[in-house]
C-alpha cells in the first residue's frame, strides 16, 4: 500500500567519522517567541477518522481572522491584538504599517538568519505592500474565483485573473503587486528594490573583486530569464483556479522522523491499520513474514518497510509514502529512515513536508542515545530536528513512544519533554508550534483514540496523536504561480508510459495536455497523464504529490532533482550562487575551496565552497568580518557555492521550497542555509 521513493539509498560520502556534540551550545541564534495559538483539539475528545482515498483537486487555503486577533498578511498567522508584529514572521501589524520605515532609508545590515522569517528583501516588500494597500486575507477560495471571473468577464482576458488575484492578496495567490507576500514576490530583476538592497548591503560589506564583478554580471542577466520572461509577467490561466477548492479537506504532507529504532514505522503502520488502511490479510502476511525472519515485533513496521533488505535488516532505508484522512485533512505520510546512513533520503522527504512528527524512544538509554549519542548510530533525534526545521517545517508533534517500556511513567515523559524542549526551541520551533503526546505504538495506546491504559490515563487526558495531526495547519498553496514540480523519483509504468516521474507541485498546476519544460535539460514535453495513488486525475495543483507521465521526451532527461516547469518560466539552473549559512557542530572548519555534498529539494551533488564572503553576528546579523579565512561551529555567514553541475535552485525569497539547502560532508550535515542570490546560471 505505501509507495517507496526509489532514490539511491546511501549517502555517498562516508559515515564512520560521524560525531555529535551539542549544537548551538553557546549561541542561540534563533530567537524564541511565544506564539498565541495552539492546537484546536479539545483535550480528551475523540473524533472519527475515515480512510477514504478518492483523489481530488488541491484546495486553495483560506486564511481566517478571528475576533480579537489580527491575521498576518504574510504568513496568515492569527496574532493577539497585543502583538505589534507577527509572532511567527515579524511582519508589522497592518494598522501600524505607516510606521514602517522606508526601505530606501532603512539600515543596510543583514538581519539575523532565521529560517522562515522574512529575509531583508522580503521584509521591505511586505512593508511597502502594507503601506500601499490594506491587505485582506479572509477571502474564501470562492471569493477568489468569483473575483477572478468577474474581472475576466470585464476584460475578457486571462490577464485580468492575475490582477484580480493580486488585488485579493491571498497568500500563494497574489502576484507581483506591491502588497505581495514573501512567497508571492516573483521578481528576479536587478531593478527590484530587494536586489538593490542586497547590493547595497554587499557594498557596505565592502566586498570587492571578482565577487562584485560576478554580482553585476548576474544583475545584467537577471532582468530577463533564460527564456526571455521575468517571473513578474506571469499570469495564471483560468483552468488553474477553477474548482481549486473542491475538496473540503486540506492537503498536508507529514514527515515522521527520529532516531533509528525509535518506532517510527511501527507507529505509522499501527495507525494505518487502526484507520483501516491495511487489510487483515496484509497484516497477517506481515505478521507471518516478520516471525519467519525472527523479527516478530516488526509486523507493523513491515506495513511501511516493504523492501526485502529493509525487512531483513529491520531498518527503514528509503522514504515510504502512504495516505490517510482525518476530519480536516488529507494526509500524505512520509516515513523517513532514522539510520544515519540514510539521512540524505530523509532530507529529500523533509523538503516536501509541511509538518513533522518527531518520534522519541522513551526507553532508558534510548532517548539519551538519540539526543546525545554514543557509538555508531548516534544523535539522529538532534540531527533530524535541526534538518526538518531548517528545511522549512514549523509545526512539530513530539510523540514520546515506547512508554510501555517505562511503565507509562509520567516522570519519564516529563524528563524527556524538559530535556528536549530547550533544544527544539534553539532549533527554531516556537512553543505554540510544538505539541507533545505520550504513546505506545506496539500497545496501540493514545494513537487514534484516548488511551485505555490506566497507568497512562492516570496522568494524561489530552488529545491522542491523530487528533494532534488533525490540528496541524497546511501552508498556503501557490496555485497562481508559475509551475514548479520537483522530481522525486523516476519511473516507468503501464499507464504512465516510459517517461514518468513522481514529485510534488510546489507551485502552479498541470493537466493532461499541458506543455512543460523539464529542467535542467530544458527539453519541452507534454503531460500525458497524471495519477494520484494509482487513480487518474485531470488536474493537479500546488501542494499535490502526484505521478506524471510525459510524452515527447526521452526518459533519460528525467532525474531526481530535476524540476518540471512552465515552458516560459523555467527554474534557474544555477552554476554559482550565494547562500546565508548556519554552520552546525563541525569539528573541521569550512574553508574556501572545501568540497561538500549539496542537498536541495531532491537534488544532491558535489559542490565547492567558492568564497567565504562575510561572517555575520549570529544574533544581530551584522557583518563581523569580511572574507573570513574559515568558518567554525555555530557560525552564520554569507558564502558562495559552486556545484559541480548546474542545479535547479531558486532564491528563497522567490520560492522557499526550492531555496533551502543543506551541506553535508563525511556523512554529517555541516551547514544549512537559504539561497540569497543566484550569481551565475546556465
Ligand atoms: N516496547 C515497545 N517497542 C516498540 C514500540 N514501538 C516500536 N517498538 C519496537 O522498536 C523496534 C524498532 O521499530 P521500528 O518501527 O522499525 O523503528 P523505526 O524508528 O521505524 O526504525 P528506522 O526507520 O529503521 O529508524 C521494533 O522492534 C519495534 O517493535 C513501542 O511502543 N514499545
Amino acid at each position: 500500500m505505501p509507495r517507496k521513493w526509489r532514490q539511491s539509498d546511501f549517502d555517498d560520502d562516508g559515515y564512520d567519522d560521524y560525531d555529535e556534540e551539542d549544537y548551538y551550545e553557546e549561541e542561540e541564534y534563533l530567537e524564541d517567541k511565544e506564539p498565541t495559538s495552539t492546537s484546536s483539539v479539545v483535550p480528551g475528545q475523540s473524533q472519527s477518522f475515515t480512510s477514504t482515498t478518492q483523489p481530488t483537486a488541491t484546495e486553495v487555503n483560506e486564511p481566517e481572522t478571528e475576533e480579537g486577533l489580527w491575521a498576518c498578511p504574510v504568513c496568515t498567522f492569527d496574532n493577539s491584538l497585543d502583538s505589534l508584529t507577527c509572532d511567527i514572521c515579524d511582519t508589522p501589524r497592518e494598522d501600524l504599517s505607516e510606521k514602517v520605515s522606508d526601505p530606501s532609508t532603512s539600515s543596510k545590515e543583514k538581519v539575523p538568519f532565521k529560517f522562515d522569517t522574512p529575509s531583508p528583501d522580503e521584509k521591505n516588500l511586505a512593508a511597502r505592500g502594507l503601506k500601499k494597500s490594506p491587505i485582506r486575507v479572509a477571502q474564501s477560495p470562492d471569493d477568489i474565483l468569483n473575483g477572478a471571473r468577474s474581472s475576466m468577464a470585464k476584460a475578457g482576458t486571462s490577464k485580468s485573473i492575475s490582477s484580480a488575484v493580486s488585488k485579493l492578496n491571498v497568500p500563494g495567490l497574489s502576484q507581483s503587486s506591491g502588497a505581495s507576500t514573501s512567497e508571492s514576490h516573483v521578481g528576479n530583476g536587478s531593478s527590484s528594490a530587494p536586489e538593490g538592497e542586497l547590493a547595497d548591503a554587499l557594498k557596505q560589506m565592502n566586498v570587492g573583486g571578482d565577487y562584485m564583478e560576478s554580482k553585476s554580471r548576474e544583475n545584467a542577466d537577471a532582468s530577463t530569464s533564460t527564456y526571455g520572461l521575468s517571473l513578474e509577467s506571469y499570469e495564471p490561466e483560468p483552468w488553474m483556479l477553477k474548482d481549486a477548492n473542491k475538496d473540503s479537506r486540506q492537503l498536508l504532507h507529514l514527515i515522521v522522523v527520529g532516531h533509528v529504532d525509535a518506532g517510527k514505522s511501527t507507529l505509522m503502520g499501527r495507525i494505518l491499520h487502526l484507520l483501516g488502511r491495511v487489510s487483515q490479510k496484509e497484516m497477517h502476511k506481515n505478521e507471518k513474514e516478520s516471525k519467519q525472519q525472527g523479527k516478530g515485533s516488526f509486523a507493523y513496521a513491515f506495513v511501511l518497510d516493504e523492501g526485502a533488505e529493509e525487512r531483513a535488516r529491520g531498518v527503514t532505508m528509503t522514504v515510504a509514502v502512504a495516505h490517510f484522512e482525518t476530519p480536516k485533512l488529507r494526509v500524505v505520510l512520509l516515513d523517513a529512515p532514522g539510520h544515519r546512513d540514510f539521512v540524505p533520503n530523509m532530507i529529500s522527504g523533509a523538503s516536501q513536508a509541511d509538518a513533522a512528527i518527531l518520534v522519541v524512544d522513551a526507553s532508558i538509554g534510548a532517548f539519551e542515545a538519540g539526543l546525545e549519542g554514543e557509538g555508531q548510530g548516534r544523535g539522529q533525534t538532534r540531527e533530524h530536528a535541526q534538518l526538518v526545521r531548517s528545511l522549512g517545517v514549523e509545526q512539530l508533534i513530539v510523540a514520546v513512544n515506547k512508554l510501555d517500556a517505562v511503565d507509562f511513567s509520567k516522570e519519564r515523559f516529563d524528563f524527556i519533554r524538559g530535556t528536549l524542549q530547550p533544544f527544539l526551541k534553539q532549533c527554531g520551533f516556537k512553543d505554540g508550534s510544538l505539541q507533545w503526546v505520550p504513546v505506545s505504538a506496539s500497545e496501540g495506546q493514545n494513537l487514534t483514540m484516548a488511551s485505555t491504559e490506566s497507568a497512562l490515563k492516570a496522568w494524561y487526558n489530552g488529545p491522542c496523536l491523530i487528533e494532534l495531526v488533525d490540528s496541524l495547519k497546511p501552508p498556503p498553496r501557490l496555485v497562481a504561480r508559475p509551475l514548479r514540480l520537483t522530481i522525486a523519483e523516476v519511473m516507468k509504468t503501464r499507464t504512465l508510459g516510459p517517461s514518468a516521474f513522481g514529485g510534488k507541485l510546489e507551485s502552479g498546476a498541470i493537466h493532461s495536455g499541458t506543455k512543460v519544460r523539464v529542467m535542467p535539460s530544458g527539453e519541452i514535453a507534454t503531460v500525458k497523464s497524471i495519477e494520484l495513488q494509482g487513480q487518474q486525475l485531470k488536474t493537479a495543483r500546488a501542494g499535490e504529490g502526484v505521478d506524471v507521465g510525459l510524452n515527447g521526451i526521452d526518459p533519460g532527461m528525467l532525474a531526481p532533482g530535476g524540476v518540471v516547469c512552465h515552458p516560459d518560466y523555467p527554474v534557474p539552473v544555477a552554476t554559482r550562487f550565494e547562500v546565508q549559512l548556519l554552520t552546525l557542530d563541525i569539528r573541521t572548519p569550512i574553508l574556501k575551496g572545501s568540497q561538500v555534498i549539496l542537498h536541495v529539494h531532491h537534488a544532491r551533488q558535489p559542490a565547492r565552497v567558492d568564497q567565504l564572503v562575510s561572517l555575520l553576528d549570529p544574533k544581530k546579523g551584522t557583518v563581523l568580518r569580511q572574507r573570513p579565512r574559515h568558518l567554525t561551529a555555530n557560525q552564520s555567514a554569507i558564502v558562495v557555492i559552486v556545484p559541480d553541475e548546474g542545479v535547479c535552485i531558486e532564491k528563497y525569497s522567490d520560492f522557499r521550497a526550492l531555496g533551502r539547502i543543506a551541506l553535508r560532508e563525511g556523512g554529517k550535515t555541516i551547514a544549512v542555509g537559504i539561497v540569497t542570490d543566484i550569481l551565475e546560471r546556465k
